[in-house]
């Protein structure tokens, strides 16, 4: 069920499925357009990919026919949060990544921007806008016209129960950051705690952001999010992705959109 929010100052969508095979497949096509009009529009793909449970939702890009048709070698990728730990490390979203998707699929090693993890988390961001921003500067990213961020062509993120998107939690001073394009936090609710994240401006400047979301664990977060619930709540992390000029859309099962209210539904 795909569902367009066109009142909303948000260019925003609602994609619920109740398998989540199709789910998978649905988030596949999705993605599969995406590359394929920023590589015919730019000559590349530039995508910021979160951890979690995502990865494990791109499964259908390692089969046919997407393996075979996406122009991978146009493939720019980056992380939009990412922990503080070694790339071997089982809490590394590097590593998740590469083990679940860019292992097993032909994307250029040269143009798989992780972090530097040999150094502090305050470095390791600092030295990762830097990457960004020789890749602004090359066009390999695109500039926003609105903002001095980069326009990345998608950026994937997951969500916690809590309503975090990348490293960035409830009512933590980083969810403030208007001037740098990644912070870090050394002081994470969920482990482990140092970690680098993209800052808002950068998520919000993105030409399309998805919020991929399963499981009834985080139905309260999404109902939180999307469901106009008014003043009384929190406005949690998620609620601030609210791209200027790009399009949201939330890939959501039918658990996690079981407390969506039906005034959401029927728009
Ligand atoms: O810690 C993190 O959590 C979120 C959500 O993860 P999930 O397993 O509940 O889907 C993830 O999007 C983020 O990248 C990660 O660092």
């Amino acid at each position: 069920m795909a569902l367009s929010d066109g009142d909303n100052k948000i260019r925003r969508e609602l994609r619920i499925h109740e398998r989540l095979d199709d789910l998978r497949a649905d988030l596949a096509d999705y993605i599969a357009e995406i590359s394929d009009a920023s590589v015919q529009a730019r000559g590349v793909f530039s995508i910021a990919i979160s951890g979690g449970s995502l990865i494990g939702l791109l499964g259908k890009l390692l089969e046919a026919p997407y393996n075979k048709i996406m122009d991978w070698s146009k493939w720019y990728v980056f992380w939009a949060d990412e922990r503080v730990v070694a790339k071997d490390h089982a809490d590394s979203n590097y590593k998740l990544a590469r083990d679940g998707l860019l292992s097993k699929v032909p994307v250029i090693s040269s143009h798989v921007n992780s972090i530097n993890d040999s150094v502090s988390a305050e470095e390791a961001a600092d030295d990762y806008e830097f990457v960004i921003r020789q890749l602004v500067k090359t066009r390999v990213v695109s500039v926003s016209e609105v903002s001095d961020c980069p326009k990345f062509d998608l950026i994937l993120l997951g969500l916690g129960p809590d309503g975090h998107v990348a490293s960035l939690f409830p009512n933590h001073s980083a969810l403030n950051e208007r001037e740098v394009w990644v912070t870090f936090v050394t002081d994470s609710p969920k482990p482990p705690p140092e970690r680098i994240t993209f800052t808002l401006p950068v998520i919000n400047s993105a030409s399309n952001v998805a919020v991929v979301v399963t499981g009834d664990s985080k139905a309260e977060a999404v109902h939180l999010a999307i469901d106009d619930v008014g003043p009384d709540y929190p406005v949690i992390p998620v609620k601030m992705v609210q791209p200027a000029t790009g399009k949201l859309v939330w890939f959501l099962d039918n658990l996690a959109a079981s407390k969506l209210d039906d005034s959401s539904l029927i728009k």
